[in-house]
């Protein structure tokens, strides 16, 4: 297990991280989400051995690591840029690690053809780095940071620099590939998909803190603050009222953080995603569209809803217009109740 107590990196004038504790249990996956400069690469760096912390403790299969060096530590790294060496070819990358550990160039190549397959680039293996684009550069990286099976896999965004569609397809290939392996594994992103495709816990960082831990679908339902939320894709809180009617909001379902069943929405904090408002000819509420933006797949909209104000709401394509009345439905996955 990877063991953080209250681990704080400082730089002159700033706090990068900030009296952070996590765990990572052996064989699991645990993502670092947070925004560009909340402390997250620098956390990962510190775990690596590269940045020096300024208290605290980091400590794996029990023992501390204060004094044992980057290469002592055992850990396989990955960060933005990839970092290949830039005169060896593709092939030679990759069996960098194995190199080091003495297997032969037959036991190596056949190795190598594995993780090219794996990575989606059979055939590149003569390729020189500075040949090949950026996404499949970070490929290279990612097969190279898997050659040794390392005991624990660091990530620093490993898939940030591909497009959507091979993100999303090397992501669930990084998930099966560090599931069957049972590889230990600390990413750190900003990017939430690549978080909930390949982790299996979640870790919120903001402003150097750690503000929620937990299951990542957990995060996702039931965040503990107005921050957590708005980062995790919330776009609207409604804030208790004592005149507004908020009948039309599910109730907090048992178990929510702080909520006790059946706690009347008014009284809550209320925080919703755009998916929890979609147009819907049976829906209770009733509004005027004021604003149309075609995305890939739905229609993003803003509605003035009657008694509750501004929100953004979904329709499926070729939905209403602006100045249309519409009903709307309430989609209770896109809403949660925030503790006090
Ligand atoms: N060597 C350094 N000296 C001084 N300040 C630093 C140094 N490295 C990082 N920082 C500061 O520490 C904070 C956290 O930086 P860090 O790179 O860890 O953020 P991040 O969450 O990984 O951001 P990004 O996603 O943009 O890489 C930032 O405010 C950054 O400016």
């Amino acid at each position: 297990m990877l063991e953080l107590d209250d681990v704080t990196v400082t730089f002159p004038g700033a706090t990068a991280v900030d009296r952070v504790g996590l765990r990572v249990e052996e064989g699991s996956v645990l993502a670092v989400l947070g925004p560009s400069g909340c402390g997250k690469s620098t956390l990962l760096r510190a775990v690596a051995g590269l940045e020096p912390i300024s208290s605290g403790s980091i400590r794996w299969r029990g023992r501390d690591l204060a004094g044992v060096a980057t290469h002592e530590r055992g850990f396989a790294l990955m960060f933005q840029d990839g970092q290949l060496f830039a005169q060896a070819s593709v092939a030679d990358n990759i069996g960098y690690p194995l190199r080091l550990r003495g297997q032969g160039r037959r036991q190596r190549a056949g190795r190598v053809a594995e993780l090219l397959e794996l990575v989606g680039l059979g055939g590149y293996a003569d390729r020189r780095p500075a040949t090949l684009s950026g996404g499949e550069q970070q490929r290279v990286a990612l097969a190279r940071s898997l050659a040794a099976d390392p005991a624990l896999l660091l990530l620093d965004e490993p898939l940030s620099s591909l497009d959507r569609s091979l993100r999303d397809r090397l992501a669930g290939d990084l998930r099966e590939i560090l599931t069957t392996t049972g590889t230990t594994a600390l990413l750190v992103t900003h990017d939430h998909d690549e978080a909930f495709t390949v982790a299996d816990r979640m870790a919120v960082m903001l402003d150097g803190r750690i503000a929620q831990e937990g299951d990542a679908v957990e995060v996702w339902r039931q965040p503990v603050s107005r921050e957590v939320a708005s980062f995790v894709g919330y776009d609207t809180i409604l804030e208790p009222t004592s005149t507004e009617r908020r009948s039309w909001l599910p109730t907090a379902s048992p178990g929510v953080a702080g909520r006790g069943p059946g706690a009347d929405p008014a009284s809550s904090v209320v925080a919703l995603r755009r998916s929890a408002l979609r147009v819907d000819p049976e829906g209770e509420l009733r509004g005027v569209v004021r604003r149309v933006v075609t995305v890939s797949d739905a229609l993003h909209l803003e509605v003035d809803v009657e008694g509750v104000g501004r929100m953004p709401a979904l329709a499926a394509d070729r939905g209403p217009e602006v100045g249309d009345d519409v009903r709307l439905t309430v989609d209770p996955r896109g809403v949660a109740h925030l503790p006090e």
